[in-house]
């Protein structure tokens, strides 16, 4: 089976993902990581130097690519890749889908010393302008996200928790 972790940046998608894949005995894959080794280039150097649209013309052939070469895996995808090129649709026909769900303080709280390192976010001086942004941007992808099945709400994402959902809904479904 598929996993894919999809979210807002600093959700944990790939802090959770790695151990996940590391728990079932699966490859990981990150996506992000995917498309710097696909362009030799930097997230923010794609971003900065080619554009949005290039990157996420990037972004939807790394994951195609993804899943045309693991049949099984944990993907963390990147906080946008679900909401651009159909990639969505891609997601849910081809795997099983957690929504990564994360209030919007603690995203702030994980992400105001590392923003300047993701290119959507660089912008932002200080926590307030952090949140202001985070919050925009949950809102136009909130529709997009809200559409996998299965969904985890922080604090309580751990493996563990993500192991017994999907073993639910697997039995379910
Ligand atoms: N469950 C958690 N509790 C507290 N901090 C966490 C948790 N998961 C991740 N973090 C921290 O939050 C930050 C972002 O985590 P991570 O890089 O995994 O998020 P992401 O969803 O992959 O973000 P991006 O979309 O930017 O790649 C990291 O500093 C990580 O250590
Ligand atoms: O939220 C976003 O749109 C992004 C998140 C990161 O994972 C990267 O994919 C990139 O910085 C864009
Ligand atoms: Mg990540």
């Amino acid at each position: 089976m598929r996993l894919y972790l999809i979210g807002m940046p600093g959700a944990g998608k790939t802090t959770l993902g790695r151990s996940l894949a590391q728990s079932y005995g699966v490859p990981f894959v990150d996506l992000d990581a995917e498309i710097v080794e696909r362009e030799q280039r930097s997230i923010s150097e794609l971003f900065v130097g080619q554009g949005e649209e290039y990157f996420r013309q990037c972004e939807a052939d790394a994951l195609r690519a993804v899943v045309a070469r693991y049949p099984v895996l944990v993907l963390a995808t990147g906080g946008g890749t679900p909401c651009f090129h159909q990639n969505l649709e891609l997601l849910l026909e081809t795997g099983l889908t957690l929504y990564l769900a994360v209030p919007v303080p603690e995203l702030v709280r994980r992400l105001q010393h590392a923003a300047s390192v993701r290119p959507l976010l660089a912008a932002t001086p200080d926590a307030a302008a952090l949140e202001v942004r985070l919050r925009e941007t949950l809102a136009a992808r909130q529709r997009f996200y809200e559409r996998a099945p299965l969904r985890c709400t922080a604090p309580t994402c751990s493996p563990e928790v993500v192991r017994r959902l999907v073993a639910r809904y697997s039995t379910t479904a």
